[in-house]
């Protein structure tokens, strides 16, 4: 193979500088972080390079920003390290090289945070502006000011200039159409975004604007808990006060710190770009944490502040990577230790706070081995059951209401032969049900999160032979009384002439009829019943469809026979028939309303009665009502 040439590759200043001008950077505004952020760095270098002894130290650090509305300008001013007209040529002209790395190196033992290091941000100012001048000084003694220009072509120009005192002034001459960032407001309103944690006092036109110091680089033995509850309110206005919080500080494998907020959710949770603040240096760079955190702990507020994670040049993208993974591990660890040391020293608290925070648990469990593995014993359901359990194996809050880990239920059922965890999905809608498995004596977990739905078969997934089971999934032979029925001379007992008329006169086939004597509960004449694979089926449709589940088209009707009601419709059909004037037998009709209205009493129980059912069954009732109170008359 014959080389034909080797060599580097070319850039044509004119090409590619339109491209750093506007698409290294989506949003024009960022500059103002730029610059501030450059302001930042230099004040940083001069007090490196002044307690080396190679500068003079500058009185107070500070970064103003003056506008001037004739001539269309904003000024930055830093009273930083300033430049020499070599580092200019070095530093500006030079497009994509920052003097961090070298500064880094040389003051290795004061090494601090410097926020630059791709060599771009200084080039955003073009964005907004169609020119920009440098006026700079360096504080290293004996240097003369520079005035570097440049109309956003690849020309420039180069002075000498007179200043007094070392640092730097930028100013950017606005383009017309970027004109509202000469406005005060949005200036102001742009410090307090990106800058408002910055080391230094950011003023403009002479007023001090940033807060400085951020309360995640204090460290938490400094903190009290108004720190916290302060930090929370000043960064989410009106929403009250968080749950509890976790200070991240870490300088290994990574630098990281943060406070995260497990606020009070009410309502729909961001799970989707959620509100945590990420931070690089105490610099703003996005208000989504996406790749960072687990999607799991998305609802979660607070900040993320870390120099370690990789942002590309726009600083507002994140490369995924390994380091970015390992963070995210980190954080669901630690939320699990603090969520540990909650639950072993403050169990009533726990108990309080554990409806707001089971969504994150439960979806992180589902989503993240490790986590699960974290928290296994930290998922609590509220638990129902006559006896009282023993209190080594639940947790009691202060309103006595007991909860369980799943693993303590299991080990409880134990010697059960039919091994199953009964729940409850809604105490109102499955009362009767409910009822029925209390009276018996049967310990219930109640599972009524939205989450529940997926997380039960989760759970029940892990657990060998387990089965979950909801309290009107199906009436076991426990709730029901087995003692063998007399039968009629054609062979029939009440339960079959009972389900046979009932089927008349429902005349549904998706409807399956089932007649049991009930042990307890004999106050419900008849009951919804939704076999429990079936009824998971629709929730799961229902879900997907992003509605309430609604009663499947398939269920079962219960009627207990001992119910005086049941017991009446007996009597009614074994009773003569009276035939009236149209041919038809006047009960028949009558048991076929009953039976009609003992159904929809029971579809009424479950909440499943749409809103045209609901009309016909109040007509009925009161035509029911009228017809047997015409009877007695
Ligand atoms: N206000 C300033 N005072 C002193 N030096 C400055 C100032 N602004 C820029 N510089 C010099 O110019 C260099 C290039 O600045 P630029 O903003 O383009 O990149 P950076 O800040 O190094 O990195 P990044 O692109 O990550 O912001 C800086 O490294 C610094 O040496």
């Amino acid at each position: 193979m014959t080389v034909i040439e080797e060599g580097q590759i070319q850039i044509h200043t004119e090409n590619i500088f339109p491209i750093i001008k506007k698409a290294v950077y989506s949003d024009h505004e960022i500059f103002l972080r730029e610059l501030v952020s450059n302001g930042v760095d230099a004040i940083s270098k001069r007090r490196m390079a002044s307690i080396a002894g190679d500068c003079e130290p500058n009185e107070e650090a500070k970064i103003e920003i003056n506008i001037d509305r004739e001539k269309s300008t904003i000024t930055f001013s830093d009273n930083g390290i300033g430049m020499s007209s070599d580092e200019v040529k070095k530093y500006i002209n030079q497009v994509a090289f920052s003097s961090a790395q070298e500064f880094l190196q040389k003051y290795e033992k004061e090494q601090e945070g410097i926020i630059g290091h791709f060599g771009l941000g200084f080039y955003s100012s073009f964005m907004v502006a169609n020119k920009v001048e440098i006026i700079t000084k360096s504080a290293k003694e004996g240097s003369t000011a520079v005035k570097w220009s440049c109309d956003g072509s690849p020309n420039f120009s180069l002075t000498e200039i007179e200043r007094e005192e070392a640092g730097t002034d930028i100013i950017l001459y606005l383009m017309q159409e970027e004109i509202e960032y000469i406005e005060p407001a949005r200036i102001k309103t742009l410090i307090k975004k990106y800058c408002d944690f910055m080391p230094v006092d950011v003023q403009f036109s002479g007023e001090s604007i940033n807060r400085r110091n951020p309360p995640w680089r204090t460290s938490p033995q400094d903190m009290q808990e108004k720190d916290y509850i302060e930090l929370y309110k000043y960064l989410y206005p009106f929403q009250g006060d968080p749950l509890f919080w976790i200070h991240l500080n870490t300088d290994y494998p990574y630098n990281l710190q943060g406070i995260l907020f497990f606020p009070k959710i009410s309502g729909r949770a961001d799970w989707e770009s959620g509100e945590i603040k990420l931070y690089s240096n105490h610099v703003f760079v996005s208000d989504s944490v996406k790749d960072v955190v687990p999607r799991f702990l998305l609802p979660l507020r607070g900040v993320i502040d870390s120099t370690d994670i990789p942002l590309n040049v726009s600083r507002s993208a994140l490369q995924s990577n390994k380091k970015v993974r390992s963070i995210s591990n980190f954080i669901s660890k630690k939320i699990a230790d603090k969520l540990k040391v909650i639950r072993n020293d403050d169990s009533n608290f726990y108990c309080q706070i554990w409806d707001s925070i089971s969504p994150f648990i439960k979806i992180g469990a589902m989503e993240d081995e490790k986590f699960a593995e974290q928290v296994e014993d930290l998922i609590i359901f509220q638990s129902i059951k006559q006896e009282r359990l023993k209190d080594e194996e639940t947790i009691t809050n202060s309103d006595n209401t007991v909860y369980t880990i799943i693993q303590e239920y299991v080990n409880r059922i134990q010697t059960e032969e039919n091994k199953k965890i009964i729940y409850c999905t809604d105490e109102i809608s499955q009362a009767n049900a409910l009822a029925l498995w209390k009276d018996l004596g049967k310990e219930i977990i109640i599972a009524d999160t939205v989450i529940d739905s997926q997380f039960i078969p989760w759970i029940e997934s892990k657990l060998e032979n387990i089965s979950f089971q909801r309290v009107d999934a199906e009436i076991d032979e426990d709730t029901s009384d087995k003692s063998p029925e007399l039968k009629d001379i054609d062979g029939e007992s009440k339960s079959d002439i009972l389900k046979e008329l009932i089927e008349q006169s429902l005349d549904n086939k998706n409807i399956t009829v089932q007649v049991k004597s009930l042990k307890s509960n004999s106050d419900v004449p008849a009951m919804i019943l939704l076999p429990e694979q079936m009824r998971r089926i629709n929730d799961m449709g229902a879900l997907m469809d992003q509605k309430l589940p609604g009663l499947p088209d398939n269920h079962i009707l219960l009627i207990n026979k001992n119910h005086p009601m049941v017991e009446g419709l007996s009597k009614l059909k074994a009773s003569s028939i009276i035939v009236g004037t149209e041919g038809k037998s006047q009960n028949e009709e009558l048991i076929k309303q009953i039976a009609l209205h003992l159904y929809e009493m029971a579809c009424l129980g479950i909440g499943g009665l749409d809103p045209t059912k609901n009309i016909s069954f109040q007509k009925r009732s009161a035509e029911l009502v009228g017809t047997l109170l015409g009877k007695i008359v």
